[in-house]
C-alpha cells in the first residue's frame, strides 16, 4: 500500500511523506550527515565489552524507576503517626519519609516493586561499573587517549556510591540513620572545622529535621544530573576514540574489526537491554531488599546487630571497623585518629586508581596511542597492581562486615578484626608477587605455544623405542595473537654528563623512574617473546619433536 502511495506521490512530482519528513528535519537538523558518518560506525565484538553497557542500561532503569518513586516519596522528617494498612507499626510515630515509604511498598499498585528494582539497580549499577573498571584497567584500555575518559568513569564510580549512599538513606529508617549518623561520626572527627561542617550538614543538632530533604535534592537533581553529563561525555569520548579490541589478524592500531552500529550492534545492544531489564526485574520479584517494616523508623538513640552498608559502601566502613580505636587529647581537645585515618585513607584507596594511568605513562615515557588491548599476562607488573587492589578493597569490605563473619562463621569478632589489620598490609603483597608469578608463568606458556606447538597428548613410540609427544604447530591466527604485544625495555638514567662534558646532577625523580621502570619491565618482569629467527630455528625442518 505504501508502495502504492509513493508511486503516487512520485507522479504528482512530490517526493515520498517519509522522504519529505526527513528532508525537513535534515534541513533544521543536519542529522543525515550526522547519521551518515556515525551509523555505520564499527563495534569490536568481546563479552566483556558488555559491561559498560551493564552499567549504562542499569542507570537508565534507575532514573525510570527514581521518577516513580518521586511521584510517592515525601522528603520530610515532620513526625507523623502511622497509620497506612501494616498493622504491625499502626499508630507508631515516624518521620512522613518513613511513613511515605511504608506507603510506596504496601499501598501503591507496583510500589514495592518499582523500590525494589530501582534498589537492585543501584547494587548491580555499582558493580558493573566495578568490574567494567577493572576490565579497562587489565586489559590496558585507560592508556592514551583514553586517560580523560578514564577520570569521567572513575567520577562516575564515586558519584554513583555517594547517589546510592544519599539514596537509601531517603526512608529514614533505623538501619539508614544508623548510616548516617556513621558518616556525622567521620565528620566530626575532622579537626576544627568538623563540628562546623556537621551542623551545617544537618542544619544543627544530629539528625535534626532537615537532611533528608536536603539529601533528597541531592539524590534525585544534583547527583543523577551530574552523572547523566558524565555519562554523556563518557559515550562521546567512546565515540571519538573509536572501541579498543583485542589483538588478532587483520586488528591494527589504526583499524577497528567488527560490526557496524546499525543495524547490527543497535539491534544487540537494544535486546541487551531488555536482558538486563528483566534480570534485575526477577531478582526485584523475588528477592527482598531493605524492607524497612522490619527495620523500623530511626531513632537516634536506637542502634541494631548486624547493620551493615550497601555493598559498594562497606570497604569504607570496613577501614573504620578495623582501625584500632586511638585518641590524643591536647589542650581540651580530642583528636579521634581511630576514625580521623580512615576518612583520610577512604579517598586514597579510592585515588590510586584513579591515578594509575598518568603513573604508567610516565613510567613507560610511551606518547603513543593504544587501541589494541594487552592481554593481562603480558602486563604483569600492572595486573599484580590490579589485583593488589582489589585484595585491599575485599579485605576491607570483610572488615566491614565483621560481625557478620563471625556470627556466620562462628568466630570471634576480634579474631576477624585481627585477620583485617594483618592482611590489610599482608593480603596485597602476597597478592601482588603471585600475580605477577603467575603472569609470568602465563607467558613461558604462551612462548612454550609459540616455539614448540600445542602438546595434544598423542604419545608416539620412535622405531628406536623412544617415547615423544606430537606437538601441534599453531595456526597462524593464534601466533599472532600470542606475538603481538609490544615489549618495553626498562628506561634508563639519561647520560651522566651534559653536552660540555660537565658532569650533571641526577634528579630523584629520574631515578625513581629507572627503578620503577626496571620492576615493570626488567628482566624479573617479563618473558622475552620468541623473536622470527627463534621461530624460524626451531620450526624449520621438522613438523614435531
Ligand atoms: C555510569 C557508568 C558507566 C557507563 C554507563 C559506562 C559505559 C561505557 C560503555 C558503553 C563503553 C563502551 C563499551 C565497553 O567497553 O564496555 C565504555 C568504555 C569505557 N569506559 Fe565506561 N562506563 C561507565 C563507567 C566507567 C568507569 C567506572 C570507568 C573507569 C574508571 C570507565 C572507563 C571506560 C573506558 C576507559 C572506556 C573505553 C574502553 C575501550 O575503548 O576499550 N567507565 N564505558
Ligand atoms: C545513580 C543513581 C541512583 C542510585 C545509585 C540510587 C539509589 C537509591 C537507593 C539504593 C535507594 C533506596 C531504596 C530503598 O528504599 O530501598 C533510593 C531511593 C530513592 N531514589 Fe534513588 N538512586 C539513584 C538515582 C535516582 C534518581 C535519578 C531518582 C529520581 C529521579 C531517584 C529517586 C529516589 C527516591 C524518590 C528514593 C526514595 C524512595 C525509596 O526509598 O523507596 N533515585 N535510591
Amino acid at each position: 500500500m505504501s508502495t502504492a502511495s509513493n508511486q503516487e506521490a512520485r507522479s504528482r512530482g512530490k517526493a515520498p511523506a517519509g522522504e519529505r519528513v526527513a528532508d525537513w528535519a535534515d534541513g533544521r537538523l543536519g542529522i543525515y550527515s550526522l547519521a551518515k558518518a556515525n551509523m555505520r560506525k564499527i563495534f569490536p565484538d568481546h563479552w566483556s565489552f558488555m559491561l559498560g553497557e551493564v552499567c549504562l542500561y542499569s542507570f537508565i532503569i534507575i532514573i525510570l524507576t527514581g521518577v516513580y518513586l518521586t511521584l510517592f516519596f515525601h522528603p520530610s522528617m515532620n513526625e507523623v503517626e502511622y497509620h497506612g494498612s501494616y498493622v504491625p507499626l499502626q499508630g507508631q510515630l515516624m518521620s512522613e519519609a518513613f511513613s511515605s515509604t511504608l506507603h510506596i511498598s504496601f499501598d501503591v499498585r507496583g510500589g514495592l516493586l518499582v523500590r525494589q528494582i530501582h534498589h537492585w539497580a543501584a547494587l548491580i549499577f555499582l558493580a558493573g561499573m566495578f568490574v567494567h573498571m577493572m576490565r579497562v584497567f587489565f586489559t590496558g584500555a585507560f592508556r592514551k587517549p583514553r586517560e580523560i575518559n578514564w577520570l569521567f568513569g572513575f567520577l562516575l564510580f564515586v558519584l554513583g556510591m555517594f547517589t546510592g549512599f544519599t539514596g537509601y538513606s531517603l526512608p529514614d529508617d533505623l538501619l539508614s540513620g544508623t548510616g548516617v549518623r556513621f558518616m556525622e561520626g567521620a565528620i566530626l572527627s575532622v579537626p576544627i572545622v568538623g563540628t562546623y561542617l556537621s551542623f551545617f550538614l544537618f542544619g544543627g543538632e544530629f539528625p535534626g529535621h532537615d537532611f533528608v530533604a536536603r539529601f533528597y535534592s541531592v539524590h534525585i537533581l544534583l547527583l543523577p544530573g551530574i552523572m547523566l553529563g558524565l555519562v554523556v561525555g563518557h559515550l562521546i569520548l567512546v565515540f571519538y576514540h573509536k572501541h579498543t579490541q583485542f589483538a588478532g589478524p587483520g586488528k591494527t592500531e589504526k583499524n577497528v574489526v567488527g560490526m557496524p552500529l546499525l543495524p547490527v550492534y543497535m539491534a544487540k545492544a537494544g535486546g541487551f537491554f531488555f536482558l538486563v531489564f528483566g534480570v534485575i526485574a526477577a531478582i526485584a520479584a523475588v528477592a527482598q531488599i531493605n524492607p524497612i517494616w522490619a527495620i523500623g523508623p530511626y531513632r537516634a538513640d536506637q542502634v541494631s546487630t548486624g547493620a551493615q552498608p550497601d555493598w559498594y559502601m562497606g570497604f569504607a566502613e570496613g577501614l573504620i571497623r578495623f582501625m584500632p580505636g586511638w585518641e590524643i587529647n591536647l589542650w581540651g581537645h580530642t583528636l579521634v585518629l581511630g576514625v580521623f585515618i580512615p576518612l583520610v585513607a577512604f579517598p586514597l584507596v579510592l585515588a590510586a586508581i584513579a591515578v594509575y594511568p598518568f603513573i604508567e605513562s610516565w613510567i613507560t615515557g610511551d606518547k603513543s596511542e593504544h587501541h589494541i588491548l594487552d592481554r593481562p599476562r603480558n602486563a604483569p607488573t600492572r595486573t599484580a597492581f590490579g589485583v593488589a587492589w582489589i585484595t585491599i578493597y575485599m579485605i576491607t569490605l570483610v572488615g566491614g562486615g565483621n560481625d557478620l563473619w563471625a556470627t556466620h562463621l562462628h568466630l570471634s569478632i576480634n579474631a576477624v578484626t585481627w585477620f583485617v589489620r594483618i592482611f590489610f598490609f599482608a593480603g596485597p603483597v602476597i597478592a601482588f608477587l603471585v600475580t605477577k608469578r603467575i603472569c609470568l608463568g602465563l607467558q613461558r606458556r604462551d612462548r612454550e605455544k609459540v616455539l614448540h606447538g600445542r602438546e595434544t597428548g598423542i604419545i608416539k613410540r620412535l622405531p628406536h623405542g623412544e617415547f615423544i609427544e606430537v606437538h601441534e604447530p599453531l595456526s597462524q591466527e593464534q601466533l599472532h595473537t600470542l606475538t603481538a604485544h609490544h615489549q618495553y625495555e626498562p628506561a634508563e638514567v639519561g647520560p651522566t654528563v651534559d653536552e660540555n662534558g660537565v658532569e650533571r646532577k641526577v634528579k630523584g625523580s629520574e631515578k625513581l623512574r629507572a627503578k620503577l621502570s626496571d620492576a615493570y619491565y626488567g628482566e624479573d618482569a617479563q618473558i622475552p617473546k620468541p623473536t622470527v629467527e627463534e621461530y624460524k630455528e626451531i620450526t624449520s625442518g621438522h613438523g614435531h619433536h
